[in-house]
């Protein structure tokens, strides 16, 4: 029957990676604010663990460009994922490095040296993502980032929605706690639209 067919849909659960504040803004951003839950293998994890845990060692962020083969393919696969064979991408890709104390305040990331989309990895600690409509405060989401997730934020989730990484304190899932412990993330970002990679300039370490 037709009726009970869509009660069943309506009642489907979403993906276990995501909440928000009602079904509409889930549905609009259905596409635009998307996780992928063990993107990571647990070697590719280690890999980019072991690289990147002393080389960002006393600093809490750094933009690299030069990678290890091995980190190499892993940020092609991440490219193939989350960007479009029309996008460029930024020459040096983010790592910032959260202690457990740490966490992000909302932004929305520079229009002017970021463009269209974000992708990240996270690393060793699990986190909670809050994205908030930066004119309508009342529509939220919020993406559990699991270490070995890759996060993607486009259009819509990029531009019109603070992004934040919540504190230990407020590290929940809904009712479920999310500890915070030292985190580290892989960012890769789209160059604004119609920008050659030559045409970049500097942009600053957290963009
Ligand atoms: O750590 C993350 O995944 C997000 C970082 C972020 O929002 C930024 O650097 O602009
Ligand atoms: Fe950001």
């Amino acid at each position: 029957m037709a009726g009970t067919g869509l009660l069943a849909l309506r009642t489907l659960p979403g993906p276990s990676w995501v909440r928000g504040s009602g079904p509409s803004v889930l549905n609009r951003l259905r596409d635009a604010a998307v996780v992928q839950p063990g993107f990571l293998s647990t070697a590719e994890e280690e890999t980019l663990s072991r690289e990147l845990e002393p080389a960002i060692h006393g600093f809490r962020e750094t933009e690299k460009s030069r990678w290890s083969e091995a980190s190499r393919a892993i940020l092609q696969r991440v490219q193939a994922a989350a960007f479009g064979p029309g996008q460029t991408l930024l020459s040096s890709v983010h790592v910032l490095d959260l202690e457990a104390r740490g966490y992000i305040k909302p932004h929305v990331d520079s229009i002017k040296f970021c463009g269209a989309t974000i992708a990240g990895l996270s690393l060793l600690s699990p986190s909670v993502m809050r994205l908030v409509h930066t004119q309508e405060p009342g529509e939220w989401l919020e993406l559990l980032l699991e270490p070995g997730s890759l996060y993607i934020l486009r259009g819509s989730a990029r531009y019109d929605f603070s992004h934040e990484i919540l504190r230990d304190e407020e590290s929940f899932f809904g009712e479920r706690r999310i500890p915070r412990g030292r985190r580290i993330s892989v960012i890769c970002r789209s160059l604004p639209e119609g920008m050659g990679p030559g045409e970049s300039g500097q942009p600053p370490a957290a963009c």
